[in-house]
C-alpha cells in the first residue's frame, strides 16, 4: 500500500525540463493524494528555504529533502551531510567561469552552479579536491561527502517509520537515481534522462508535471500497488 509519494521539483513538477514554471495541475493532483491519506513530500537539489517555502504553500505534509539529500525536514530538521567550505563557490565559479547560484548563501553542504553542463575538467577538479560532483540538468552540484538524494530520502522514510515498499518516488534526472534506490516504486517522467528511465518501474507517457498528473490518477485507481 502506497503511503508516501516523494516528488523531485525541477523537471518533474515544472511544465518541462528546461522550465522553472510549476505545472499547477500537478500540485492540484498531489493535493488529491493528501486528501486520500497519502502524504506528499519534496526531494530536490534546491536549498532548504526554497523547498520549505514550496512545501508550505503547496500544503504538503510528507516532509522534504533539500540540498540533494543533505537537509531533511519532517516535523524536525536533520542535517545529514558534512558542511562544505563555502569559499569553494567562488573558487569553482572563477576556475570554470560558471555562475554560483544565489541559493548557495542559504546552503550548508551542497553548492550549485549554472549552466548545468558538466565537463571532464570539472569532474577531474572535483576528484582531486575530494568532492562529489553531479548535474541535475538544471545546475551543477558539488558537495563534500558522497551525498546524493538517497541518504536524505532514507532518513525521511525512517522519520515516517515506513518501509520503502510503501513509498513511491517520481523524478527526471540522474540525481534522482540514488533517490530511486531508496523507494519501492520508481517513476520517471516521460522526458526524463534515459539512465533514470532504465531504473524506473514505470515511465509516464506525459512529460514533467503532466506526468505527475498521470501517475497520481493511477495511484488513486490502485493500479500501481497491486490493489487492482
Ligand atoms: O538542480 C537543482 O538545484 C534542482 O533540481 P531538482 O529539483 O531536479 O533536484
Ligand atoms: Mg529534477
Amino acid at each position: 500500500m502506497i503511503r508516501l509519494v516523494l516528488v523531485d521539483v525541477d523537471g518533474t513538477l515544472t511544465v518541462d525540463r528546461n522550465s522553472y514554471e510549476i505545472e499547477l495541475s500537478a500540485i492540484e493532483s498531489l493535493r488529491r493524494l493528501e486528501k486520500n491519506g497519502i502524504k506528499v513530500g519534496l526531494v530536490s537539489g534546491n536549498s532548504y528555504p526554497v523547498l520549505r517555502g514550496l512545501y508550505t504553500y503547496f500544503y504538503f505534509h510528507g516532509g522534504l529533502v533539500a540540498e540533494n539529500g543533505c537537509i531533511v525536514y519532517y516535523n524536525k530538521l536533520v542535517r545529514v551531510c558534512e558542511p562544505i567550505d563555502k569559499s569553494l563557490a567562488e573558487k569553482f565559479s572563477k576556475i570554470f567561469s560558471v555562475i554560483s547560484s544565489w541559493q548557495n548563501e542559504f546552503k550548508c553542504c551542497d553548492l550549485s552552479f549554472t549552466p548545468p553542463t558538466l565537463s571532464d575538467k570539472m569532474i577531474e577538479w572535483a576528484k582531486n579536491m575530494g568532492l562529489y560532483i553531479k548535474s541535475s540538468g538544471y545546475a551543477i552540484h558539488i558537495s563534500k561527502s558522497q551525498t546524493g538524494k538517497g541518504i536524505g530520502v532514507r532518513k525521511l522514510i525512517e522519520l515516517h517509520n515506513l518501509d520503502k515498499s510503501e513509498v513511491l518516488g517520481i523524478g527526471d534526472s540522474s540525481t534522482d537515481i540514488e533517490f530511486f534506490q531508496e523507494v519501492g516504486i520508481k517513476v520517471a517522467v516521460g522526458n526524463g534522462d534515459e539512465e533514470v528511465k532504465k531504473v524506473a518501474n514505470y515511465v509516464t507517457l506525459n512529460n514533467s508535471g503532466k506526468g505527475v498528473v498521470e501517475i497520481v490518477d493511477k495511484i488513486l485507481k490502485g493500479e500501481l500497488d497491486g490493489r487492482n
